[in-house]
């Protein structure tokens, strides 16, 4: 395969898709922060990575990642960023206080695309945990609130959380349709 231009405006992204992915296959990161629009998980991935191709005029991939709170119908969802930039890991705690239910998931949507006039193909991840008080170091972004199995991913070693995450479960979708000869 040609070298991937993975565009994110995330270091920890980039940190986290070369420690899951290894040589497995070559890929260069572009940061680059892409316009997002509004709508589904693959919409905004797919809109995010047509722009990419464009920019780069070769293969690319993005990825857009998502935390669904169950009790509040899946929001904030693809909005997270912003909720975490204004309300920051302790009010992201204070919106589930009226409920019970603390469950979350944390969703990654990769998009490939093999160039400007190729369609987006997606592959998602997804990672089952609950809201919790902060706990560990606060890194990356909303890994100190998000528990799964009684760890937050902040306290998690990072050798783990790269074997379980929701970006791992994607790029393991992403690998398995690359290892198919990409059909
Ligand atoms: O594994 C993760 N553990 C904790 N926090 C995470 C994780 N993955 C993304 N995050 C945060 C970063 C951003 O606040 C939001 C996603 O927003 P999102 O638009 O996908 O990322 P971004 O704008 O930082 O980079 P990009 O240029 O690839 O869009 O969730
Ligand atoms: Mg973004």
């Amino acid at each position: 395969m040609r070298t991937c231009t993975f565009v994110t405006g995330n270091p920890n992204k980039v940190i986290e898709v070369n420690a899951i992915i290894g040589d497995s296959f070559p890929i260069r990161a572009l940061a680059l922060d892409i316009p997002e629009i509004q709508g589904s998980l693959e919409d905004i991935a797919r809109d995010k990575c047509r722009r990419a191709a464009q920019i780069v005029n070769g293969p690319v991939i993005v990825e857009d990642s998502a935390l669904e709170f169950h009790a509040m119908n899946r929001l904030p969802g693809p909005y997270i960023k912003y909720f975490l930039e204004e309300l920051g890991n302790g009010g992201l705690n204070k919106l589930l206080v009226p409920y019970e239910d603390k469950r979350a998931d944390a969703v990654c949507t990769f998009a490939f695309s093999s160039g400007p006039t190729s369609e987006p193909l997606i592959f998602q991840g997804r990672l089952h945990g609950k809201i919790v008080a902060a706990r560990g170091p606060p890194v990356f972004g909303w890994e100190p609130i998000f528990e799964h199995e009684g760890e937050t991913l902040a306290e998690m070693a990072h050798e783990k959380k790269n074997k379980l995450s929701h970006r791992y479960q994607a790029l393991c979708r992403f690998q398995e349709w690359l290892a198919t000869g990409g059909k």
